[in-house]
């Protein structure tokens, strides 16, 4: 039976993100990585529902408002009510309260990508039913050729790559060591398979 906390139904209210067993699936890993490639697959082969994050980032030519991100401004950025923000390469990052409950309210499976401090900020705050994969690739030379492929420059992809922030998640933190399962990312026909042996292993495939 579910119970109330002060009149609020769960999954109404914060006490609700603490509490209540909706599943959420975290993926992290480096910049290029193929996060975001992951993310979308789920969502159409595995009826996950993604969570949508801020960003004061600029938008990329292929990405839509409210779709990718929210893109927000630095004064809008601070309006929302965060679960947690990060400044990741000199841009604002972060989940707020409401982008979950709206992924909830559509479906009980959700899929976040996150940078790794992110993550662990999860783990420390929710008891929903949490899941992380780090992924990696076997050559890191990968990440900045698949970021070209995305369609940036040269230098944007150095500097990118570069960021403090980014050389921090080329590896998985000694905090998420023991939560994060590891997938490797270079042959997109065998993380397919990885994904499907993962999903079903944890009940989540359907
Ligand atoms: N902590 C946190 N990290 C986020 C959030 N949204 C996106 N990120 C991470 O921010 C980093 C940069 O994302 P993005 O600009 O899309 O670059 P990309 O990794 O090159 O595709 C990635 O590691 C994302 O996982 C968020 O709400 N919170
Ligand atoms: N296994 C893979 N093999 C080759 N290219 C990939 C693979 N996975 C993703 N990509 C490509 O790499 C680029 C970066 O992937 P993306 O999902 O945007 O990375 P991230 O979100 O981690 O920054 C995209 O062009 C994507 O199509």
């Amino acid at each position: 039976m579910s119970q109330r906390v002060h009149g609020i139904k769960p999954c109404e209210h914060l006490v609700e993100l603490r509490n209540c067993m909706k599943r959420l699936l975290i993926i992290c890993g480096p910049s290029g990585v193929g996060k975001t490639t992951i993310q979308d697959y789920l969502v159409k082969n595995y009826g996950f529902e993604r969570v949508i994050t801020h960003t004061t980032r600029p938008r990329r030519p292929h990405e839509l408002d409210g779709r990718d991100y929210y893109f927000e401004t630095t004064e809008s950025f601070f309006k929302n009510n965060y679960l947690e923000h990060v400044e990741y390469a000199h841009y604002l990052y972060g989940s707020s309260r409401e982008g979950l409950q709206r992924a909830w309210q559509k479906c009980d499976k959700t899929v976040i990508v996150l940078d790794t401090k992110g993550a662990a900020a999860y783990f420390r705050q929710l008891t929903v039913e949490l899941r992380c994969w780090y992924i990696s690739v076997s050559d890191k030379k990968m990440l900045a050729s698949r970021l070209k492929k995305r369609g940036a420059d040269n230098a944007a992809v150095t500097k990118r790559l570069a960021s403090l922030e980014a050389q921090r998640d080329m590896h998985v933190p000694t905090e998420l060591r023991n939560s994060c399962h590891l997938i490797r990312n270079d042959d997109w026909g065998k993380t397919k398979k990885t994904i499907a042996e993962m999903l079903r292993a944890e009940g989540w495939d359907n």
